[in-house]
């Protein structure tokens, strides 16, 4: 059994329809790289494991659990945490409060020495006040708090969106410091390079469809596919 199956989910803005029929599947401690041109549906998708878009048919199922009909709170208390693309950070407390904040709403947090530990960076900032982070400093921040609810399965939107390149650089050896001890990801991430350099397997969705499921490296020879549907070189 898969951590999180997607059965040919549809879903729907009002009478518009954005997903057919996506059906995917998520592993322990796999890294799920979501990738696709502007508005495929990705975000969508990732709505719509967190029950903030409901599914009109299909079936997603969370440790053999169907969940589709559930709440983003019933969601969020299985260990499932979106970490949503504007990081929501506070910015007049600091960032160990930040944290501190995110450890007291959950029932059996992750320790905040084990954040710092993965975290360094924000070890070392931990007094400065959220908004005199950086943008990358930020999404850790953001990225900490859903590992410190102890989250199961971690849905990342776009986190290196609007960042400079050096910064995307630390926050990919935070990714894949995340990857090898073993945390369930699924990165939306319009940075191909990046996402594919952590990620374990990938779906490609284009129009609403997922049109190609694989590794990075059996990407790497699908020249057509990463023409037509990514527009970018991998
Ligand atoms: N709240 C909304 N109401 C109506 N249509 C929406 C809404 N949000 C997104 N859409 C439309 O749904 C489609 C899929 O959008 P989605 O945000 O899932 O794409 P995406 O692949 O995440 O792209 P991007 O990287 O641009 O966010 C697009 O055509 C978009 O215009």
């Amino acid at each position: 059994m898969s951590l999180l199956e997607v059965e040919k989910i549809n879903s729907y803005y009002g009478d518009s329809h954005i997903l057919f029929d996506v059906s995917m599947r998520v592993e322990e401690n796999e890294v799920i790289a979501l990738l696709g041109r502007n508005g495929a549906g990705k975000s969508t998708t990732l709505k719509s494991l967190m029950g903030v878009v409901k599914p009109k048919s299909g079936v997603i199922r969370h440790k053999g659990v169907e969940v589709q009909h559930m709440l983003p709170h019933e969601l969020a208390a299985r260990g499932i945490q979106l970490v949503p693309e504007e990081r929501r950070v506070f910015g007049s407390i600091s960032v160990h409060e930040n944290l501190q904040l995110a450890a007291m709403s959950a029932p059996d947090p992750m320790s905040l020495d084990a954040i710092y530990e993965t975290f360094p960076r924000l070890a070392e900032r931990r007094k400065h006040r959220g908004k005199e982070l950086s943008g990358g400093e930020q999404q850790m921040v953001a990225i900490a708090r859903a590992m410190i609810r102890n989250a199961g399965l971690i849905l990342l939107d776009e986190p290196f969106e609007g960042l400079a390149p050096l910064i995307v650089r630390d926050l990919m050896l935070v990714c894949r410091k995340l990857a090898d001890d073993g945390h369930t990801i699924v990165i939306v991430e319009q940075n191909v390079r990046a996402a594919l350099s952590f990620a374990h397997r990938c779906y490609i969705i284009n129009n609403g469809h997922v049109v190609y499921e694989g590794t990075p490296e059996q990407l790497q020879y699908e020249n057509s596919v990463i023409e037509k549907y990514l527009g970018v070189k991998v």
